[in-house]
Protein backbone atom coordinates (compact mmCIF):
# COMPACT_ATOMS: atom_id res chain seq x y z
CA UNK A 1 0.00 0.00 0.00
CA UNK A 2 1.28 3.79 -0.87
CA UNK A 3 -0.37 4.75 2.32
CA UNK A 4 2.26 2.37 4.21
CA UNK A 5 4.90 4.81 4.17
CA UNK A 6 3.02 6.90 6.94
CA UNK A 7 1.56 3.93 8.64
CA UNK A 8 3.50 0.47 8.90
CA UNK A 9 6.08 -0.68 11.06
CA UNK A 10 7.66 0.01 14.23
CA UNK A 11 8.90 3.66 13.21
CA UNK A 12 5.53 4.54 12.12
CA UNK A 13 4.32 4.15 15.60
CA UNK A 14 4.70 8.75 16.11
CA UNK A 15 2.44 8.43 12.77
CA UNK A 16 -0.19 5.87 13.65
CA UNK A 17 -0.83 8.07 16.86
CA UNK A 18 -1.24 11.33 14.69
CA UNK A 19 -3.95 9.39 12.60
CA UNK A 20 -5.19 8.12 15.90
CA UNK A 21 -5.57 11.80 17.22
CA UNK A 22 -7.73 11.93 13.74
CA UNK A 23 -10.00 9.61 15.20
CA UNK A 24 -8.85 6.40 13.40
CA UNK A 25 -9.05 3.14 14.69
CA UNK A 26 -6.41 0.37 14.18
CA UNK A 27 -8.77 -1.37 11.85
CA UNK A 28 -9.61 1.94 9.94
CA UNK A 29 -5.34 2.33 9.59
CA UNK A 30 -5.11 -0.76 7.69
CA UNK A 31 -7.40 0.02 5.29
CA UNK A 32 -6.78 1.58 1.92
CA UNK A 33 -6.21 5.75 2.74
CA UNK A 34 -8.40 7.49 0.36
CA UNK A 35 -7.60 11.50 -0.50
CA UNK A 36 -10.61 13.01 -1.37
CA UNK A 37 -10.14 16.28 -3.11
CA UNK A 38 -12.52 18.91 -2.38
CA UNK A 39 -12.63 22.26 -3.68
CA UNK A 40 -15.92 23.75 -1.57
CA UNK A 41 -15.98 27.01 -0.94
CA UNK A 42 -18.67 29.84 -0.19
CA UNK A 43 -17.45 32.19 -3.01
CA UNK A 44 -18.46 29.90 -6.47
CA UNK A 45 -22.35 29.21 -6.65
CA UNK A 46 -21.09 26.12 -8.42
CA UNK A 47 -18.63 25.37 -5.48
CA UNK A 48 -21.50 26.11 -2.83
CA UNK A 49 -23.19 22.46 -2.82
CA UNK A 50 -19.61 20.85 -2.50
CA UNK A 51 -20.62 19.45 0.96
CA UNK A 52 -22.80 17.45 -0.31
CA UNK A 53 -21.14 16.09 -2.69
CA UNK A 54 -18.39 15.66 -0.43
CA UNK A 55 -20.15 13.67 2.06
CA UNK A 56 -21.43 11.26 -0.50
CA UNK A 57 -18.30 10.42 -1.03
CA UNK A 58 -17.10 9.65 1.98
CA UNK A 59 -19.80 7.42 2.92
CA UNK A 60 -19.04 5.54 -0.76
CA UNK A 61 -15.42 5.39 0.30
CA UNK A 62 -16.73 3.65 3.37
CA UNK A 63 -19.03 0.89 1.90
CA UNK A 64 -16.70 -0.03 0.12
CA UNK A 65 -14.32 -0.77 2.97
CA UNK A 66 -12.03 2.53 2.68
CA UNK A 67 -10.73 5.37 5.08
CA UNK A 68 -11.47 8.75 3.26
CA UNK A 69 -9.43 11.81 4.17
CA UNK A 70 -10.47 15.18 3.05
CA UNK A 71 -9.07 18.12 2.36
CA UNK A 72 -9.55 21.30 -0.14
CA UNK A 73 -8.00 23.63 -2.61
CA UNK A 74 -8.71 27.19 -3.76
CA UNK A 75 -10.98 28.37 -6.72
CA UNK A 76 -12.44 31.75 -7.93
CA UNK A 77 -15.60 32.39 -9.81
CA UNK A 78 -14.98 33.77 -13.33
CA UNK A 79 -18.63 35.06 -13.48
CA UNK A 80 -17.67 37.15 -10.40
CA UNK A 81 -13.74 37.97 -11.29
CA UNK A 82 -15.20 38.98 -14.73
CA UNK A 83 -14.24 42.52 -16.65
CA UNK A 84 -12.35 43.70 -13.75
CA UNK A 85 -8.50 43.06 -12.45
CA UNK A 86 -9.83 39.53 -10.73
CA UNK A 87 -9.77 37.66 -13.93
CA UNK A 88 -6.00 37.91 -14.12
CA UNK A 89 -5.87 35.71 -11.14
CA UNK A 90 -8.40 33.15 -12.92
CA UNK A 91 -6.02 31.24 -15.30
CA UNK A 92 -3.00 31.61 -12.62
CA UNK A 93 -4.95 29.64 -9.85
CA UNK A 94 -5.25 26.28 -12.54
CA UNK A 95 -1.51 25.69 -12.13
CA UNK A 96 -1.99 26.73 -8.11
CA UNK A 97 -4.40 24.39 -7.37
CA UNK A 98 -2.52 21.64 -9.73
CA UNK A 99 0.25 22.27 -7.41
CA UNK A 100 -1.82 22.34 -4.68
CA UNK A 101 -2.93 19.02 -5.13
CA UNK A 102 0.15 17.69 -6.01
CA UNK A 103 1.74 18.84 -2.99
CA UNK A 104 -0.54 17.40 -0.62
CA UNK A 105 -0.74 13.89 -2.90
CA UNK A 106 3.49 13.89 -2.24
CA UNK A 107 2.98 14.59 1.53
CA UNK A 108 0.13 12.35 2.25
CA UNK A 109 1.15 9.15 0.73
CA UNK A 110 -2.51 8.35 -0.32
CA UNK A 111 -3.56 4.91 -1.88
CA UNK A 112 -5.98 6.63 -4.02
CA UNK A 113 -7.90 10.31 -4.74
CA UNK A 114 -11.41 11.08 -4.97
CA UNK A 115 -11.24 14.73 -7.22
CA UNK A 116 -14.30 17.01 -6.62
CA UNK A 117 -14.41 19.88 -8.81
CA UNK A 118 -16.95 22.38 -10.81
CA UNK A 119 -16.03 25.43 -11.99
CA UNK A 120 -13.67 26.53 -14.66
CA UNK A 121 -10.53 26.39 -13.57
CA UNK A 122 -10.48 23.51 -10.59
CA UNK A 123 -11.67 20.72 -13.28
CA UNK A 124 -8.35 21.07 -15.51
CA UNK A 125 -6.43 21.89 -11.94
CA UNK A 126 -7.42 18.94 -10.98
CA UNK A 127 -6.53 16.85 -13.88
CA UNK A 128 -3.00 18.69 -13.92
CA UNK A 129 -2.93 17.54 -10.70
CA UNK A 130 -4.16 13.87 -10.84
CA UNK A 131 -1.74 13.21 -14.29
CA UNK A 132 1.35 14.31 -12.33
CA UNK A 133 1.03 12.36 -8.61
CA UNK A 134 -0.48 9.56 -11.29
CA UNK A 135 -1.84 7.93 -8.05
CA UNK A 136 -5.13 6.11 -8.41
CA UNK A 137 -7.64 8.65 -9.42
CA UNK A 138 -11.53 9.34 -10.46
CA UNK A 139 -13.56 12.56 -10.60
CA UNK A 140 -17.04 13.53 -9.66
CA UNK A 141 -18.00 16.98 -10.87
CA UNK A 142 -20.60 19.13 -8.89
CA UNK A 143 -23.42 19.44 -11.58
CA UNK A 144 -24.78 21.75 -13.47
CA UNK A 145 -27.32 25.09 -12.54
CA UNK A 146 -30.71 24.76 -13.86
CA UNK A 147 -31.69 27.24 -16.30
CA UNK A 148 -33.36 30.45 -15.26
CA UNK A 149 -36.78 31.31 -17.05
CA UNK A 150 -38.04 34.85 -17.86
CA UNK A 151 -41.27 34.65 -20.16
CA UNK A 152 -41.24 31.49 -20.18
CA UNK A 153 -38.05 31.19 -22.12
CA UNK A 154 -35.19 29.69 -20.58
CA UNK A 155 -32.23 31.88 -19.94
CA UNK A 156 -28.59 31.57 -18.04
CA UNK A 157 -26.15 34.08 -17.35
CA UNK A 158 -25.30 34.60 -20.86
CA UNK A 159 -28.07 36.51 -20.89
CA UNK A 160 -27.79 38.42 -17.88
CA UNK A 161 -24.32 39.75 -19.62
CA UNK A 162 -25.62 40.26 -23.03
CA UNK A 163 -28.96 42.34 -21.22
CA UNK A 164 -26.45 44.48 -20.39
CA UNK A 165 -25.51 45.51 -23.91
CA UNK A 166 -29.49 45.63 -24.66
CA UNK A 167 -29.83 47.96 -21.58
CA UNK A 168 -27.06 50.24 -22.40
CA UNK A 169 -28.61 50.59 -26.47
CA UNK A 170 -31.83 51.40 -24.45
CA UNK A 171 -33.49 48.29 -26.16
CA UNK A 172 -34.69 47.06 -22.15
CA UNK A 173 -35.87 48.85 -18.95
CA UNK A 174 -34.23 48.59 -15.93
CA UNK A 175 -37.06 46.14 -14.73
CA UNK A 176 -36.61 44.19 -17.44
CA UNK A 177 -33.10 43.64 -16.52
CA UNK A 178 -33.57 43.42 -13.15
CA UNK A 179 -36.00 40.43 -13.84
CA UNK A 180 -33.35 38.41 -15.33
CA UNK A 181 -30.82 39.28 -13.06
CA UNK A 182 -33.20 37.47 -10.78
CA UNK A 183 -33.99 34.43 -12.06
CA UNK A 184 -31.14 33.85 -14.61
CA UNK A 185 -28.99 31.34 -11.51
CA UNK A 186 -32.05 29.86 -9.83
CA UNK A 187 -30.10 27.04 -8.30
CA UNK A 188 -26.62 25.96 -7.03
CA UNK A 189 -23.92 24.77 -9.80
CA UNK A 190 -21.61 25.49 -12.54
CA UNK A 191 -23.63 27.84 -15.03
CA UNK A 192 -26.15 26.62 -17.34
CA UNK A 193 -25.12 26.66 -20.59
CA UNK A 194 -22.17 24.91 -22.19
CA UNK A 195 -19.98 26.97 -20.94
CA UNK A 196 -16.23 26.38 -19.84
CA UNK A 197 -16.99 24.61 -16.55
CA UNK A 198 -19.95 21.77 -18.17
CA UNK A 199 -17.39 21.74 -20.88
CA UNK A 200 -14.55 20.28 -19.21
CA UNK A 201 -16.75 18.20 -16.69
CA UNK A 202 -18.47 16.69 -19.96
CA UNK A 203 -15.09 15.81 -21.46
CA UNK A 204 -13.90 14.95 -17.87
CA UNK A 205 -16.33 11.91 -18.83
CA UNK A 206 -14.97 11.94 -22.49
CA UNK A 207 -11.46 11.49 -21.13
CA UNK A 208 -12.48 8.61 -18.99
CA UNK A 209 -11.86 10.09 -16.20
CA UNK A 210 -15.25 10.51 -15.04
CA UNK A 211 -18.42 8.10 -14.28
CA UNK A 212 -21.50 8.41 -16.86
CA UNK A 213 -23.64 11.39 -15.76
CA UNK A 214 -20.31 13.31 -14.55
CA UNK A 215 -20.95 15.95 -17.10
CA UNK A 216 -24.77 16.51 -16.99
CA UNK A 217 -26.95 15.59 -13.99
CA UNK A 218 -27.92 19.02 -12.78
CA UNK A 219 -26.15 20.18 -9.39
CA UNK A 220 -29.53 20.00 -7.32
CA UNK A 221 -30.69 16.21 -8.64
CA UNK A 222 -30.26 13.54 -6.10
CA UNK A 223 -29.04 11.54 -8.77
CA UNK A 224 -25.75 13.18 -8.37
CA UNK A 225 -25.35 12.04 -4.69
CA UNK A 226 -25.83 8.28 -6.30
CA UNK A 227 -22.93 9.15 -8.53
CA UNK A 228 -21.19 10.25 -5.89
CA UNK A 229 -21.36 7.24 -3.63
CA UNK A 230 -20.98 4.90 -6.57
CA UNK A 231 -17.82 7.25 -7.19
CA UNK A 232 -16.54 6.78 -3.90
CA UNK A 233 -17.26 3.08 -3.91
CA UNK A 234 -15.29 3.10 -7.26
CA UNK A 235 -12.22 4.51 -6.23
CA UNK A 236 -11.36 1.16 -4.05
CA UNK A 237 -11.54 -0.97 -7.33
CA UNK A 238 -9.01 1.25 -9.34
CA UNK A 239 -6.86 0.91 -6.10
CA UNK A 240 -7.32 -2.78 -6.01
CA UNK A 241 -6.70 -2.79 -9.87
CA UNK A 242 -4.07 -0.62 -9.51
CA UNK A 243 -5.60 2.19 -12.59
CA UNK A 244 -4.06 5.12 -13.03
CA UNK A 245 -4.13 8.67 -14.82
CA UNK A 246 -1.81 7.76 -17.56
CA UNK A 247 -3.31 4.28 -17.81
CA UNK A 248 -6.33 6.54 -18.83
CA UNK A 249 -5.24 9.91 -19.96
CA UNK A 250 -4.06 7.88 -23.39
CA UNK A 251 -3.67 9.75 -26.45
CA UNK A 252 -6.44 7.81 -27.60
CA UNK A 253 -8.38 9.48 -24.88
CA UNK A 254 -7.47 12.94 -25.38
CA UNK A 255 -9.01 12.47 -28.99
CA UNK A 256 -11.64 11.38 -27.77
CA UNK A 257 -12.48 14.64 -25.46
CA UNK A 258 -11.63 16.62 -28.58
CA UNK A 259 -13.98 14.60 -30.58
CA UNK A 260 -16.93 15.40 -27.92
CA UNK A 261 -16.01 19.34 -27.36
CA UNK A 262 -16.45 19.57 -31.15
CA UNK A 263 -20.02 17.66 -31.08
CA UNK A 264 -20.89 19.79 -28.24
CA UNK A 265 -19.95 22.71 -29.28
CA UNK A 266 -17.44 23.21 -25.97
CA UNK A 267 -15.81 26.48 -24.99
CA UNK A 268 -13.16 27.38 -26.68
CA UNK A 269 -10.92 27.43 -23.20
CA UNK A 270 -10.88 23.82 -23.71
CA UNK A 271 -7.92 24.77 -26.24
CA UNK A 272 -6.11 25.81 -23.46
CA UNK A 273 -6.85 23.16 -20.96
CA UNK A 274 -6.74 19.79 -22.70
CA UNK A 275 -3.42 20.76 -23.91
CA UNK A 276 -1.98 21.51 -20.82
CA UNK A 277 -3.28 18.22 -19.24
CA UNK A 278 -2.15 16.41 -22.18
CA UNK A 279 1.34 18.25 -21.58
CA UNK A 280 1.49 17.04 -17.99
CA UNK A 281 0.11 13.35 -19.11
CA UNK A 282 3.49 13.08 -20.92
CA UNK A 283 0.84 12.80 -24.31
CA UNK A 284 1.91 13.90 -27.57
CA UNK A 285 -0.98 16.31 -28.16
CA UNK A 286 -1.67 19.94 -29.67
CA UNK A 287 -3.74 22.93 -31.55
CA UNK A 288 -3.31 20.39 -34.55
CA UNK A 289 -5.49 17.57 -33.08
CA UNK A 290 -8.30 20.03 -33.04
CA UNK A 291 -8.07 21.22 -36.41
CA UNK A 292 -8.30 17.91 -37.51
CA UNK A 293 -10.66 16.89 -35.55
CA UNK A 294 -12.89 19.74 -36.43
CA UNK A 295 -13.22 18.51 -39.86
CA UNK A 296 -14.06 14.82 -38.73
CA UNK A 297 -16.84 15.37 -35.92
CA UNK A 298 -19.78 17.67 -36.76
CA UNK A 299 -21.45 19.60 -34.56
CA UNK A 300 -24.04 18.08 -33.17
CA UNK A 301 -25.54 20.21 -30.23
CA UNK A 302 -27.03 24.06 -29.76
CA UNK A 303 -26.68 24.33 -26.02
CA UNK A 304 -26.08 28.22 -24.81
CA UNK A 305 -24.49 30.58 -26.13
CA UNK A 306 -24.88 29.31 -29.51
CA UNK A 307 -28.65 28.13 -28.43
CA UNK A 308 -31.83 27.82 -27.06
CA UNK A 309 -30.76 24.82 -25.12
CA UNK A 310 -29.38 24.00 -21.77
CA UNK A 311 -27.51 21.68 -20.06
CA UNK A 312 -30.46 19.91 -18.44
CA UNK A 313 -31.68 19.31 -21.94
CA UNK A 314 -28.44 17.90 -23.04
CA UNK A 315 -28.78 15.34 -19.55
CA UNK A 316 -32.45 15.08 -20.72
CA UNK A 317 -31.78 14.03 -24.24
CA UNK A 318 -29.11 11.39 -22.92
CA UNK A 319 -26.08 13.17 -22.08
CA UNK A 320 -22.76 12.66 -23.30
CA UNK A 321 -22.61 8.86 -23.52
CA UNK A 322 -25.43 9.45 -26.21
CA UNK A 323 -23.40 12.13 -28.27
CA UNK A 324 -20.82 8.99 -27.84
CA UNK A 325 -22.58 6.82 -29.03
CA UNK A 326 -23.57 9.06 -31.72
CA UNK A 327 -20.00 9.20 -32.21
CA UNK A 328 -18.79 6.12 -32.32
CA UNK A 329 -21.23 4.82 -34.33
CA UNK A 330 -20.04 7.08 -37.27
CA UNK A 331 -16.17 5.92 -36.54
CA UNK A 332 -15.04 9.01 -34.84
CA UNK A 333 -14.54 7.77 -31.35
CA UNK A 334 -12.20 5.21 -29.98
CA UNK A 335 -14.23 3.08 -28.17
CA UNK A 336 -11.26 1.14 -26.85
CA UNK A 337 -10.29 3.42 -24.23
CA UNK A 338 -10.53 2.35 -20.91
CA UNK A 339 -12.27 4.80 -18.53
CA UNK A 340 -12.50 4.99 -14.42
CA UNK A 341 -15.48 2.62 -14.43
CA UNK A 342 -13.00 0.20 -15.06
CA UNK A 343 -15.01 -0.46 -18.12
CA UNK A 344 -13.78 0.57 -22.21
CA UNK A 345 -15.71 3.66 -23.26
CA UNK A 346 -17.98 0.88 -25.61
CA UNK A 347 -18.98 -0.94 -22.93
CA UNK A 348 -19.95 2.77 -21.18
CA UNK A 349 -22.19 3.43 -23.95
CA UNK A 350 -23.63 0.11 -24.98
CA UNK A 351 -27.01 1.04 -23.17
CA UNK A 352 -27.13 4.49 -24.58
CA UNK A 353 -29.45 6.46 -26.92
CA UNK A 354 -30.39 9.69 -28.01
CA UNK A 355 -33.78 10.23 -26.39
CA UNK A 356 -34.16 14.04 -28.46
CA UNK A 357 -32.70 14.45 -31.76
CA UNK A 358 -33.20 18.35 -31.65
CA UNK A 359 -30.67 18.72 -28.55
CA UNK A 360 -28.72 15.82 -29.87
CA UNK A 361 -28.45 15.97 -33.58
CA UNK A 362 -27.90 12.66 -35.50
CA UNK A 363 -24.31 12.55 -37.02
CA UNK A 364 -26.10 13.19 -40.77
CA UNK A 365 -27.82 15.84 -39.19
CA UNK A 366 -25.85 18.18 -37.62
CA UNK A 367 -26.18 22.15 -36.58
CA UNK A 368 -23.11 22.12 -38.60
CA UNK A 369 -20.56 19.95 -40.44
CA UNK A 370 -17.90 21.00 -38.86
CA UNK A 371 -16.92 20.40 -35.35
CA UNK A 372 -18.02 23.48 -32.64
CA UNK A 373 -14.48 24.76 -32.38
CA UNK A 374 -11.70 26.23 -34.99
CA UNK A 375 -8.49 26.83 -34.93
CA UNK A 376 -7.31 29.63 -37.29
CA UNK A 377 -3.52 30.50 -38.21
CA UNK A 378 -1.64 33.39 -40.67
CA UNK A 379 0.58 36.30 -40.13
CA UNK A 380 -1.63 37.33 -37.27
CA UNK A 381 -1.54 34.10 -35.63
CA UNK A 382 1.65 31.93 -36.59
CA UNK A 383 1.07 29.53 -33.90
CA UNK A 384 -2.77 29.68 -33.96
CA UNK A 385 -5.76 30.91 -32.72
CA UNK A 386 -9.35 29.47 -31.67
CA UNK A 387 -12.93 30.45 -32.42
CA UNK A 388 -16.39 28.90 -31.33
CA UNK A 389 -17.12 28.44 -35.07
CA UNK A 390 -20.81 26.66 -33.81
CA UNK A 391 -21.55 30.07 -32.10
CA UNK A 392 -20.41 32.55 -35.17
CA UNK A 393 -23.15 33.79 -37.48
CA UNK A 394 -22.86 32.95 -40.72
CA UNK A 395 -22.48 36.81 -42.08
CA UNK A 396 -19.68 36.40 -40.14
CA UNK A 397 -17.50 33.18 -41.25
CA UNK A 398 -15.93 35.50 -44.01
CA UNK A 399 -15.22 38.97 -42.57
CA UNK A 400 -12.87 41.58 -43.58
CA UNK A 401 -12.51 45.35 -41.82
CA UNK A 402 -10.99 47.75 -40.47
CA UNK A 403 -8.79 47.58 -37.44
CA UNK A 404 -9.85 49.13 -34.00
CA UNK A 405 -7.15 48.56 -31.29
CA UNK A 406 -7.24 48.68 -27.77
CA UNK A 407 -4.51 47.54 -25.59
CA UNK A 408 -6.27 46.61 -22.67
CA UNK A 409 -9.97 44.96 -22.29
CA UNK A 410 -11.39 47.84 -20.24
CA UNK A 411 -10.70 50.27 -22.76
CA UNK A 412 -12.54 48.32 -25.63
CA UNK A 413 -15.26 48.04 -23.11
CA UNK A 414 -15.67 51.62 -22.98
CA UNK A 415 -15.65 52.32 -26.76
CA UNK A 416 -18.18 49.57 -27.41
CA UNK A 417 -20.67 50.84 -24.78
CA UNK A 418 -19.89 54.59 -25.97
CA UNK A 419 -20.81 53.40 -29.77
CA UNK A 420 -17.45 54.01 -31.23
CA UNK A 421 -17.64 50.73 -33.39
CA UNK A 422 -18.92 50.73 -36.51
CA UNK A 423 -20.54 47.85 -38.53
CA UNK A 424 -17.58 45.87 -40.19
CA UNK A 425 -15.32 46.66 -37.35
CA UNK A 426 -12.44 44.45 -36.46
CA UNK A 427 -11.99 45.00 -32.49
CA UNK A 428 -8.49 44.08 -31.31
CA UNK A 429 -7.86 43.91 -27.75
CA UNK A 430 -4.27 42.94 -27.11
CA UNK A 431 -1.99 42.56 -24.10
CA UNK A 432 -3.93 40.47 -22.30
CA UNK A 433 -2.58 37.19 -23.15
CA UNK A 434 -0.87 35.13 -20.06
CA UNK A 435 2.24 36.64 -20.01
CA UNK A 436 0.88 40.66 -21.12
CA UNK A 437 -2.51 40.48 -19.17
CA UNK A 438 -0.87 39.23 -16.83
CA UNK A 439 -3.15 35.94 -16.71
CA UNK A 440 -4.90 36.18 -20.03
CA UNK A 441 -8.16 37.45 -19.13
CA UNK A 442 -11.72 36.53 -20.38
CA UNK A 443 -13.20 38.89 -22.56
CA UNK A 444 -16.76 37.77 -22.10
CA UNK A 445 -17.61 41.66 -21.22
CA UNK A 446 -16.94 43.11 -24.47
CA UNK A 447 -17.98 39.69 -26.53
CA UNK A 448 -21.68 40.08 -24.50
CA UNK A 449 -21.46 43.92 -24.92
CA UNK A 450 -21.78 43.74 -28.89
CA UNK A 451 -24.00 40.57 -28.81
CA UNK A 452 -26.42 43.09 -26.05
CA UNK A 453 -25.94 45.96 -29.06
CA UNK A 454 -27.17 43.76 -31.59
CA UNK A 455 -23.58 44.19 -33.52
CA UNK A 456 -22.93 40.61 -33.60
CA UNK A 457 -23.30 39.77 -37.00
CA UNK A 458 -21.48 43.10 -38.46
CA UNK A 459 -18.44 43.29 -35.99
CA UNK A 460 -15.24 41.09 -35.30
CA UNK A 461 -13.11 40.51 -32.40
CA UNK A 462 -9.64 39.51 -32.10
CA UNK A 463 -7.55 39.14 -28.96
CA UNK A 464 -4.48 37.57 -27.20
CA UNK A 465 -6.67 36.79 -24.59
CA UNK A 466 -9.45 34.49 -23.92
CA UNK A 467 -13.12 34.00 -23.75
CA UNK A 468 -15.92 32.83 -21.50
CA UNK A 469 -17.46 29.22 -22.46
CA UNK A 470 -20.82 32.21 -22.67
CA UNK A 471 -19.21 34.06 -25.47
CA UNK A 472 -20.78 34.04 -28.84
CA UNK A 473 -19.90 35.85 -32.20
CA UNK A 474 -17.05 36.05 -34.46
CA UNK A 475 -14.38 36.33 -31.38
CA UNK A 476 -11.25 34.91 -32.09
CA UNK A 477 -8.87 34.04 -28.87
CA UNK A 478 -5.82 33.03 -27.69
CA UNK A 479 -3.69 34.99 -30.46
CA UNK A 480 -0.37 33.32 -30.55
CA UNK A 481 2.28 34.55 -30.22
CA UNK A 482 0.83 37.16 -28.28
CA UNK A 483 1.51 41.25 -27.96
CA UNK A 484 3.45 40.97 -25.11
CA UNK A 485 5.82 38.62 -27.26
CA UNK A 486 6.43 40.54 -29.92
CA UNK A 487 3.14 38.75 -32.33
CA UNK A 488 2.55 40.43 -34.83
CA UNK A 489 -0.52 41.37 -33.13
CA UNK A 490 1.16 44.16 -31.18
CA UNK A 491 2.16 45.83 -34.78
CA UNK A 492 -1.56 46.37 -35.70
CA UNK A 493 -2.57 49.77 -36.15
CA UNK A 494 -6.11 51.71 -36.69
CA UNK A 495 -7.27 51.19 -39.89
CA UNK A 496 -5.50 48.28 -40.98
CA UNK A 497 -7.33 45.57 -43.11
CA UNK A 498 -7.54 41.77 -40.88
CA UNK A 499 -9.08 39.12 -42.85
CA UNK A 500 -11.03 36.94 -41.14
CA UNK A 501 -11.76 33.48 -42.94
CA UNK A 502 -13.08 30.71 -40.44
CA UNK A 503 -14.33 28.09 -43.06
CA UNK A 504 -10.64 28.16 -44.73
CA UNK A 505 -8.89 28.87 -41.04
CA UNK A 506 -7.20 31.58 -41.70
CA UNK A 507 -6.39 35.18 -39.88
CA UNK A 508 -4.41 38.01 -41.75
CA UNK A 509 -3.22 40.96 -41.17
CA UNK A 510 -3.37 42.88 -44.98
CA UNK A 511 0.09 45.00 -44.07
CA UNK A 512 3.27 44.48 -46.29
CA UNK A 513 5.44 41.94 -44.44
CA UNK A 514 8.48 44.66 -44.19
CA UNK A 515 6.35 47.11 -43.07
CA UNK A 516 4.99 44.45 -40.07
CA UNK A 517 8.63 43.62 -39.26
CA UNK A 518 9.18 47.56 -39.14
CA UNK A 519 6.60 48.08 -36.65
CA UNK A 520 7.70 45.64 -34.41
CA UNK A 521 11.07 46.61 -34.58
CA UNK A 522 10.28 50.34 -32.80
CA UNK A 523 7.80 48.56 -30.34
CA UNK A 524 9.61 49.09 -27.00
CA UNK A 525 9.91 45.89 -24.74
CA UNK A 526 7.75 44.75 -22.83
CA UNK A 527 7.57 45.37 -18.62
CA UNK A 528 4.61 43.33 -17.26
CA UNK A 529 2.38 45.66 -15.25
CA UNK A 530 1.04 44.40 -11.90
CA UNK A 531 1.67 45.29 -8.17
CA UNK A 532 1.05 41.43 -7.58
CA UNK A 533 4.42 39.47 -6.77
CA UNK A 534 2.21 36.29 -7.82
CA UNK A 535 1.10 37.62 -10.98
CA UNK A 536 4.57 38.61 -11.59
CA UNK A 537 5.94 35.62 -11.52
CA UNK A 538 3.50 33.82 -13.39
CA UNK A 539 4.24 36.12 -16.15
CA UNK A 540 7.50 35.77 -16.23
CA UNK A 541 6.84 31.21 -16.50
CA UNK A 542 4.43 31.24 -18.34
CA UNK A 543 4.14 29.87 -21.93
CA UNK A 544 1.99 30.82 -25.04
CA UNK A 545 -1.65 30.17 -25.46
CA UNK A 546 -1.17 27.83 -27.96
CA UNK A 547 0.87 25.45 -25.82
CA UNK A 548 -1.89 25.31 -22.80
CA UNK A 549 -0.59 28.15 -20.67
CA UNK A 550 1.60 26.10 -19.00
CA UNK A 551 4.98 26.83 -17.22
CA UNK A 552 8.40 27.05 -18.58
CA UNK A 553 10.21 23.62 -18.55
C1 LIG B 1 -18.54 32.77 -16.11
C2 LIG B 1 -18.44 31.64 -17.09
C3 LIG B 1 -19.70 31.52 -17.87
O1 LIG B 1 -18.22 30.47 -16.37
C4 LIG B 1 -17.23 31.75 -17.94
O2 LIG B 1 -16.12 32.04 -17.15
C5 LIG B 1 -16.87 30.59 -18.84
O3 LIG B 1 -15.69 30.44 -19.10
O4 LIG B 1 -17.73 29.86 -19.34
MG1 LIG C 1 -14.29 30.92 -17.53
Amino acid sequence: MRSDAMKKGVKRAPHRSLLKALGLTNDEIKRPIIGIAGSFNEIIPGHMHLRTIMEAVKAGVRLAGGVPMEFNTIGVCDGLAMNHDGMKASLPTREIIADSIEATGIGMPFDGIVFIPNCDKIVPGMLIGAARLNVPSIFVSGGAMLAGRVNNKKIGLSNVFEDVGKYENGKITDTELEEVENNACPTCGSCSGMYTANTMNCLTEALGMGMPGNGTIPAVYSERIRLAKEVGMQILNLVKEDIRPKDIMTRAAFLNAVAVDMALGGSTNTALHLTAIANYTGVEFSLDDFEVMSHKVPHLCLLSPAGPDFMEDLYHAGGVTAVMKELAENGVLNTTAMTVALKTQAELIENARIKNERVIRKFNAPVHKTGGLAILKGNLAKDGSVVKEGAVSKEMLVHSGPAKVYNSEEDAVDAILHKEIEKGDVIVIRYEGPKGGPGMREMLTPTSSIAGMGLDKDVALITDGRFSGATRGASIGHISPEAAEGGVIAAVENGDIIEIDIPNRKISLKVDDKIIKERLKKLPKFKVETEYSFLKRYSENVTSADKGAVFKK
